[in-house]
């Protein structure tokens, strides 16, 4: 069975890319398993070392979307790709519009260690 944690990374951290061909997050979404049974709408992956998105748990405690106390915004600004699945996009064929930024990411921590388990927005 697979811990949030390990799910955490296969959906959102992909420290040795850099998202930057266009077909990426087509890619990606099939590869990390996002698109079985259906498109999965919107997802961020994390484009630096798994430490930096880790350190993210003991900065800027935020409340989360669903009213949780266990987010936090990371100091720093981090190398992310959005995928965002187009309008036109008909399953099985998940067709996704790739955009780079640089942008501080919110995450929930939980655990012992406490690391992320999911990944709340980009601000
Ligand atoms: N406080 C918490 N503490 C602990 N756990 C918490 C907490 N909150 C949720 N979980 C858990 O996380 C799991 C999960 O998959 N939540 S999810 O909202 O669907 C994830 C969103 C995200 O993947 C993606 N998205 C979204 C925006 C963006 O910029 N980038 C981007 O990638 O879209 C998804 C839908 O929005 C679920 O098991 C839930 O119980």
């Amino acid at each position: 069975r697979e811990s949030s944690a390990m799910k955490f990374e296969r959906q959102h951290m992909d420290s040795a890319g850099t998202g930057s061909s266009p077909t990426y997050c087509n890619q990606m979404m099939m590869r990390r398993e996002m698109t079985n049974g259906s498109c999965k709408p919107v997802n961020t992956f994390v484009h630096e070392p798994l430490a930096h998105v880790h350190a993210a748990c003991s900065q800027k405690n935020v409340t989360c979307k669903n009213g949780k106390g266990n987010c936090y915004k990371s100091s720093s600004a981090l190398h992310i790709t959005d995928c965002r699945l187009k309008g036109n996009s008909k399953y099985p064929n998940c067709d996704y519009q790739t955009s780079n930024y640089q942008k501080r990411i919110i995450v929930a921590c939980e655990g012992n260690p406490y690391v992320p388990v999911h990944l709340d927005a980009s601000v």
